[in-house]
């Protein structure tokens, strides 16, 4: 990424400071813990990248609860309603979006363990395959328009509000939206959107999902790096489909793996690769924060948005 008149360009080595003895350093025993919760982080990625995430979000927290408080004072009520903080975290397929909202999310509880912090994936408001080919769009899963996006905007809306609201459950193994399953997110005090459309604005809406974001990420790194990983996490699915009849990749994962990895491939060409330049891409100016990705998945360098 060239350098942006809006952003602070930080080295990963500038970055790693930031978090010196302002935050609640965390106990071998407990960096251990994160570790086995999350096998992808390595141990120099929480303390030198996480830990001045968390303590930047900590900060930002911090000034919404005192304007929910000044408000409050304003509007001559006694108390502050509830307002959850919400984290959202963008970028294209297979950048490792789910790794990262994984581990910022065991961290959060980790330093917050009295607070309710929940996840959920905006994969939940792809429609489900069913609904894609009878909007004839099979072919455009994971575009705009194959999300509910006015079924996210109303999801926020909820949770915002502190009410009830349950996002639905995508499972990459079955390749579909599991019906009837949903995460149920309930007087959460943080909850992290994680998907690749969370800074796209809603067609016929004037709002962007981002509007309900107090921070928002985007993970970011050189498109031949995407695809390798795109491609190496194909594999891994095929792998885990080997033993599972009904698993949606089982026939690719016993037949020739060639030509298995050739469709993955062309998946990528025609689909993922348009999205990520057409509509994921255009988006990462939106968020408070890039995160840039080099070889192995190391955070290079970050970008904080000035103002
Ligand atoms: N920090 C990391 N270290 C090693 N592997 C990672 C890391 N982050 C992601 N991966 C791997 O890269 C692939 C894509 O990551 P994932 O989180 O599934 O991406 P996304 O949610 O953006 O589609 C997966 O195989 C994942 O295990
Ligand atoms: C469900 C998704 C849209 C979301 O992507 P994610 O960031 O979770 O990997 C994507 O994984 C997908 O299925 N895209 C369609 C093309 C494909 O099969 O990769």
């Amino acid at each position: 990424m060239e350098n942006q008149l809006n952003y602070y360009k930080i080295l990963r080595n500038e970055w790693k400071e930031f978090s010196r003895d302002r935050i609640v350093p965390l106990t071998q025993g407990e960096l251990a813990h994160i570790l086995s919760l999350n096998d992808r982080i390595s141990q120099d990625d929480v303390k030198e990248v996480y830990m001045p995430l968390v303590h930047l979000i900590g900060l930002r927290w911090k000034i919404q609860q005192q304007k929910l408080v000044q408000q409050a004072q304003f509007l001559g009520k006694k108390r502050p309603q509830k307002v959850p903080l919400v984290i959202g975290i963008a970028g294209s397929v297979a950048v490792g979006k789910s790794t990262t909202a994984r581990l910022l999310k065991t961290l959060l509880k980790e330093i917050y363990p009295t607070k309710k912090i929940q996840l959920i994936t905006t994969d939940g408001f792809l429609y489900s395959t069913a609904e894609l080919k009878r909007r004839h769009i099979l072919a455009r899963k994971g575009f705009p328009e194959s999300y509910d996006m006015d079924r996210l905007l109303h999801f926020m809306d909820d949770v915002k509000n502190n009410l009830p609201a349950k996002a639905p459950v995508y499972s990459h193994n079955v390749y579909d939206i599991i019906a009837g399953e949903y995460e149920v997110i309930e007087d959460v005090d943080i909850l992290i959107v994680e998907g690749i459309n969370v800074l796209q604005l809603p067609s016929n809406q004037q709002l962007y999902i981002s509007d309900y974001f107090d921070f928002s990420i985007y993970v970011d790194a050189k498109e031949e790096l995407i695809k390798q990983w795109y491609l190496e996490r194909f594999d891994m699915l095929l792998d885990i489909a080997k033993k599972d009849r009904k698993n949606y990749y089982y026939g690719y994962a016993i037949g020739d793996r060639s030509a298995a990895d050739a469709m993955a491939l062309d998946v990528w060409q025609k689909i993922n690769h348009p999205n990520l330049h057409e509509y994921i891409l255009p988006t990462r100016n939106r968020a408070d924060l890039i995160m840039s990705k080099g070889k192995n998945h190391l955070i290079s360098e970050l970008y904080l948005k000035k103002y």
